[in-house]
């Protein structure tokens, strides 16, 4: 591979707004490829998986080149170094990479890769809570596994179109994909492509949806015609899934505590087909409290740490701090507490999180079930899908049954 100076520069501006102005990477990205129309489908491709290749690489990268935050032009050069003498790409003579210890760098590498927490360029805290939770052997294989690149997974939006129809449509495109077992919905991308272009996806005939993700409103076993809320709706990812399992037909409503959120929803659902549901911004207890014992379904896609997310996410290992953790395991327990009173009677409810801890996922449930609220609940089933056991996002999903009295 042969490297472009206008494309290494991107980079380099890339990662000195993502490490040093804490700007999110996925938003830095989209900004960077808005840079130069002439760049085609490979410049891209260089700029996007580059930069995150340094921002998921930052902490074994830093100790390799002998950084340290804040870092200036030069120690990201000096990251840069790394990583292309990593990747086995050849310096060219640019003033940035003159004196690079090449056989130092493999040297270093070789040293660092036996602890884990430089191997797999972690801070120090996720490696011991990722340890206390999971245990070593499972933890060293799941942390591992985060620091792959996750693959591109389309959700069939089943309202208007198959999985088979939406594939020829794909493969008109030189877009291939294929069917993945036990994902009704999912088709997987045989190679990275930039689908957001499509007609199809104009079109509302998929949204990009990890297969993990996908397993959720399958989870909730809904049905035409019922009266579903998605509590923590966001975007409404898990919202489209549930409309389009349910034909159209009944009522789902999307909750969140932003608004702004929500709106997005609203034009990903006019996008989808989807009229079947409401939108109504948690902005005081009163909008729970109106469905108090309505709902069939109630699902709690909840707040959470997103340590099942981390190979679309990587600067989440920078930007994460354990108090937020802390924090987040509150909420998690109060929504669990107010919003499963939406369910009627012999109604089901799942709670779910994008996380592996089991902090955040079945300690949960069982705190829940425990509790004065939770005595009305009985445990169905739960799922605790880990990266590297299942190739796609760590996930875990509980499906829990109201009494009928
Ligand atoms: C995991 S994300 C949801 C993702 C979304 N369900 C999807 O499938 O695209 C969690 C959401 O919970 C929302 N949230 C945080 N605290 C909340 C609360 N107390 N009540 C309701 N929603 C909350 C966040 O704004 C965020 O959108």
């Amino acid at each position: 591979m042969r490297l472009h100076r206008n494309l290494c520069f991107a980079v380099i501006d890339g990662l000195t707004l993502i490490f040093n102005e804490g700007n999110y990477a996925d938003k830095v990205i989209q900004q960077l490829l808005k840079r130069d129309k002439r760049w085609g489908s490979r410049d891209r491709a260089f700029v996007a998986e580059t930069t995150y290749d340094i921002v998921r690489w930052k902490r074994l990268y830093a100790e390799i080149a002998e950084v340290k935050e804040p870092f200036d032009r030069d120690n990201l050069w000096r990251m840069f170094a790394v990583w292309a003498t990593l990747k086995g790409i050849k310096l060219p003579d640019w003033k940035y990479f003159e004196g690079t210890p090449t056989r130092k760098i493999k040297g270093r590498f070789d040293e660092l890769s036996k602890t884990r927490k430089f191997r797999e360029s972690i801070p120090d805290w996720i490696d011991i809570i990722g340890l206390e939770e999971l245990g070593e052997a499972t933890w060293t294989k799941e942390i591992a596994m985060q620091n792959e690149q996750a693959d591109v997974i389309l959700r069939v939006n089943t309202l208007k179109t198959t999985k088979e129809k939406l594939q020829n449509i794909l493969f008109d495109l030189n877009i291939e994909t294929e069917f993945i077992k036990g994902y009704p919905s999912a088709l997987k991308l045989t190679e990275r492509a930039n689908v957001f272009v499509t007609d199809a996806f104009k079109q509302g005939f998929f949204e990009v949806q990890d297969a993990s993700s996908q397993l959720v409103a399958d989870f909730l076993d809904v049905k035409p015609g019922m009266k579903v809320v998605d509590t923590c709706a966001g975007a409404g990812g898990k919202t489209l899934h549930i409309a389009a399992l349910m034909q159209n037909k009944g009522q789902v409503i999307a909750m969140d505590i932003y608004e702004s959120k929500l709106k997005k929803l609203k034009i990903r659902a006019k996008r989808n087909g989807v009229h079947n549901f409401d939108l109504r911004v948690i902005d005081s207890t009163k909008p729970i409290k109106k469905l108090h014992g309505k709902a069939d379904r109630v699902l709690i896609d909840a707040p959470c740490s997103g340590l099942g997310v981390l190979r679309r996410n990587p600067d989440a290992k920078w930007k994460l701090q354990p108090e937020f953790i802390d924090k987040i395991r509150v909420t998690q327990q109060e929504v669990l507490q107010q919003y499963s009173k939406m369910v009627k009677p012999g109604g089901k409810l799942v709670y779910a999180t994008c996380s592996v801890l089991p902090s955040e996922n079945q300690n949960q449930v069982h705190k829940f079930l425990t509790s004065e609220s939770g005595k009305e609940f009985t445990f169905v089933k739960d799922k605790k899908v880990l990266a590297h056991e299942s190739g796609f996002d760590g996930f875990y999903m509980a499906l829990l049954e109201k009494s009928t009295k």
